[in-house]
């Protein structure tokens, strides 16, 4: 197999990469980097934690060797804590070259930044929000130069999701050069293709990992089947478990609103166990904090939002827990992929409701392996349940005692004003828009509803899960 040298980078560059421990591209690298280093723009898709970021890395840092300028080139990332991280590989890998970044991000100085960009730094980090930010309104420092435009997490930047980065895209677009090689990179491309491949023209080179399942093959992946009432009881005793069983372990859980986030949060804690959250609602400084005492195992647990779901690269995660069943197969997949990182072994556990089902069907199918049921103790879960439920009330009341909606509801006011808009306006667009949401998805659901049963009566069987379940009935314990 190919080494680094073999694939056309410098020796400076092969020495960073041994002394960084990596001594073989992963295929990700083997593919793009002799592309990049082409000059060619490149699409490159590959599973989570495949070495996406070097493949990047590496090619642009031998190109700004051999020509140094700034602003050399431009990252954007969906998050905060990913634009970090992608900087802390740059850091690295470059140090021979002295090189000089900067990353871009809300929540953090303006000021402070706008100085920074000003003094040229050779490769800028930034999210979309902040970066457009600066260039609406300083003249300081342009971007009409830079040599390599990358999107990391490719497709979430130009999905419409809860945080829409179109309008700051659109801007940044408009002040890069036609001229530029545009690298992007992502575990789930495909769906985004058609308007990834208007944005890398220059000779595009598209790399997709072949492989069976879209998810790693050291990853253990099971579902639970739980109803909703009891899924806390559920939580604490898998939690329970690990801390029994393992010495050294580490999990995310990925709940689906920073008010779950912030609730389980406080109940974990409550029963002991070192946890922390991390989510949008969370101060810039507390969401570094709580990241950097998760990764260095003062606590044990990250409890978090989508914000953590992309990208981040934490060695030491042996599980993740799904709180909630993802409503998307990609999400799934980003979740999932924080675990059995660059080999390492891994589980993921999805609890899953009766309402859930379906969407346990959509993510198998797009991941093309079924997930397996977790066998648990119910007699142990059953024993805790009473507390459990008393637990999250109690946190529940302290956390509305903190107002912790209405802080939440001012938050978003202050944004929206922020960017021109009016809030109640807004608002109402917004709640028309659910409704109209809502009601295509209830129309999805009862075709996929309905096209299933037919299936399964044609089949002669149920639809899944087949096998027989005792998880306990609400109505078994006190909700
Ligand atoms: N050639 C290599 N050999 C060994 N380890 C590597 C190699 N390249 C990268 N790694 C390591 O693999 C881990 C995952 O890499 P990276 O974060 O780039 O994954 P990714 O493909 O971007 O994942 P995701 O899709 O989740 O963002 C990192 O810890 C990185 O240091």
């Amino acid at each position: 197999m190919a080494g680094f040298a073999e694939l056309g980078l410098s020796s400076w560059l092969v020495e960073q990469c041994r002394q960084l421990g990596l001594k073989q591209p992963t295929p990700v690298q083997l593919g793009c980097i002799p592309a990049i280093l082409e000059g060619r723009d490149c699409l490159g898709c590959a599973k989570t934690g495949s070495g996406k970021t070097a493949a990047f890395v590496l090619p642009i840092l031998q190109k700004l060797s051999e020509d140094p300028y700034g602003i050399f080139c431009l990252v954007l990332t969906p998050t905060r804590e990913l634009a970090y991280q992608i900087a802390e590989q740059f850091r690295v890998l470059g140090k021979p070259l002295g090189l000089k970044d900067c990353i871009i991000v809300g929540g953090m100085d303006m000021v402070a930044q706008a100085l920074e960009l000003s003094r040229k730094p050779h490769v800028v980090i930034a999210t979309p929000g902040r970066l457009a930010d600066h260039l609406r309104s300083s003249s300081t420092f342009h971007i009409k130069k830079i040599r390599f435009l990358v999107m990391d997490e490719a497709d979430r930047l130009l999905e419409q999701g809860c945080t829409d980065f179109t309008v700051d895209l659109e801007a940044i677009l408009a002040a890069v050069p036609a001229r530029r090689q545009t690298l992007l990179f992502s575990a789930t491309l495909t769906d985004t293709l058609k308007e990834l491949q208007g944005l890398a023209t220059n000779q595009p080179f598209f790399w997709e990992a072949q492989a069976a399942v879209r998810t790693v093959e050291q990853l253990d992946q099971r579902y639970l089947l739980v109803p909703e009432k009891v899924k806390d009881a559920y939580l604490v005793h898998l939690i329970q478990s690990l801390q029994d069983e393992h010495e050294d372990w580490s999990v995310i859980i990925f709940t689906n609103t920073c008010k779950t986030c912030q609730i389980l949060c406080m109940m974990l804690r409550k029963f002991n166990f070192p946890a922390v959250a991390l989510h949008s609602m969370m101060k810039q400084k507390e969401r570094f904090a709580a990241l950097a005492k998760f990764k260095s195992s003062i606590y044990r647990i990250l409890i978090a939002t989508d914000v953590a779901s992309r990208g981040l690269d934490i060695p030491t995660v042996q599980v993740v827990i799904n709180h909630n069943t993802p409503g998307l197969p990609k999400i799934y997949i980003h979740r999932v992929g924080r675990t059995a990182r660059a080999g390492r072994q891994g589980q993921a556990i999805t609890l899953v409701t009766q309402y859930d089902i379906h969407l346990v069907h959509a993510i198998e199918e797009q991941i093309k392996k079924q997930l397996e049921e977790l066998a648990v103790e119910e007699a142990r879960v059953l024993q805790i349940l009473t507390q459990v439920n008393v637990v999250r009330r109690e946190c529940e009341i302290k956390l509305e005692a903190a107002h912790f909606d209405e802080k939440k509801e001012i938050n978003k006011r202050k944004q929206l004003i922020l960017e021109g808009k009016d809030p109640d306006l807004e608002a109402k667009r917004k709640a028309e828009l659910a409704k109209i949401k809502q009601k295509n998805r209830r129309f999805k659901e009862k075709v996929e509803r309905t096209l299933q049963q037919q299936k399964a009566s044609r089949a002669g069987h149920r639809a899944r899960p087949p096998r027989a379940h005792t998880a306990p009935a609400p109505t078994q314990g006190p909700a």
